[in-house]
């Protein structure tokens, strides 16, 4: 049996962890963490620096500015990590990176199988369409996300320039454009609104053809789930920064 600290228990996605622990056997929530210390069916603390209960792993699903001290806490016990919070900034990411030497830490911007999927297909097809096509990324999330464009299209992003070697340049919207597009531009697009759960859509725009890969999200249970399965491949791990490609690796 797994036991979870959940950082950002009384969010949508902490909600839907502990549901989906709660209908296993190899997982137990011992405890959460959040800014909103509502009771749950297991201790609530506004701060893991004060849990009690022994734990093997924690999941976050918070907000990016509570990262660091979640990571600094872990790290004070020796707790390995898996963060899914989005929208972390440069330094935000440093302090993962210095953490990660000394416990080992699992960060994905998409839990889900199917989004790291669409990555390695993006990834051939960018190689291959790189000369004639213009490669655009429209996102589309409900209107409680705070961060824009979201992380999953800046990992998108992020694959395509590692195979592009780094060739193209992001522009965030159009709004403030007044010339015409250059080959070498990506644009990345979000739309908010209603219940949306996430999609992604990687357009590559040929002469008279286009070709659309994308991703849909039909829950907040892969995301879920993808977390768990990362809880328990991280537990086994020596310090260091993983990401889903590691897990999918391991098969
Ligand atoms: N990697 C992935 O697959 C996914 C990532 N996410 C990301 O996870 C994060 C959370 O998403 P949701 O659950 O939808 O958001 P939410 O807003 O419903 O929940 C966030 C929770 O974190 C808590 N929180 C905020 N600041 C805190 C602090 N300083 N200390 C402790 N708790 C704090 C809030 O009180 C809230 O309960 C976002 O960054 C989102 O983009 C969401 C879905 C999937
Ligand atoms: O905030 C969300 O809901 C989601 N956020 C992640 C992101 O920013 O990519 C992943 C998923 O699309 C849902």
């Amino acid at each position: 049996m797994i036991r979870i600290i959940i950082h950002g228990c009384n969010g949508k996605m902490g909600k839907v962890v502990a549901k989906l622990a709660a209908e296993s056997y190899d997982f137990k929530i011992v405890a959460g963490v959040d800014k909103n210390i509502s009771p749950l069916d297991f201790p609530v603390y506004s701060d893991l620096k004060d849990v009690k209960e022994e734990a093997d792993v924690v999941i976050d699903f918070s907000y990016h500015e509570a990262v660091p001290n979640l990571v600094k806490a872990a790290l004070k016990k020796k707790l390995p990590v898996v963060i899914a919070t989005t929208g972390l900034s440069e330094e935000e990411l440093k302090v993962i990176g210095e953490a990660s030497k000394e416990i080992p830490i699992f960060k994905s911007a998409n839990m889900s199988l199917g989004v790291n999927i669409l990555i390695n297909l993006v990834k051939e097809a960018a190689k291959i369409l790189q000369q004639d096509f213009d490669i655009e990324i429209i996102e589309k999330h409900h209107n409680m996300k705070k961060d824009a464009p979201s992380g999953t299209a800046l990992m998108i992003a992020d694959s395509i320039n590692q195979v592009l070697n780094d060739k193209k340049e992001y522009v965030y919207g159009r709004h403030t454009k007044t010339e015409q597009r250059k080959p070498n531009e990506l644009g990345i697009h979000a739309v908010r609104g209603g219940t949306i759960v996430g999609e992604h859509q990687v357009i590559f725009a040929g002469h008279d053809e286009v070709i659309t890969i994308s991703h849909s999200a039909q829950s907040r249970e892969i995301f879920g789930y993808g977390a768990l399965q990362a809880a328990k491949f991280i537990i086994n791990q020596k310090p260091g920064l993983y990401t889903m490609e590691d897990l999918v690796k391991k098969g």
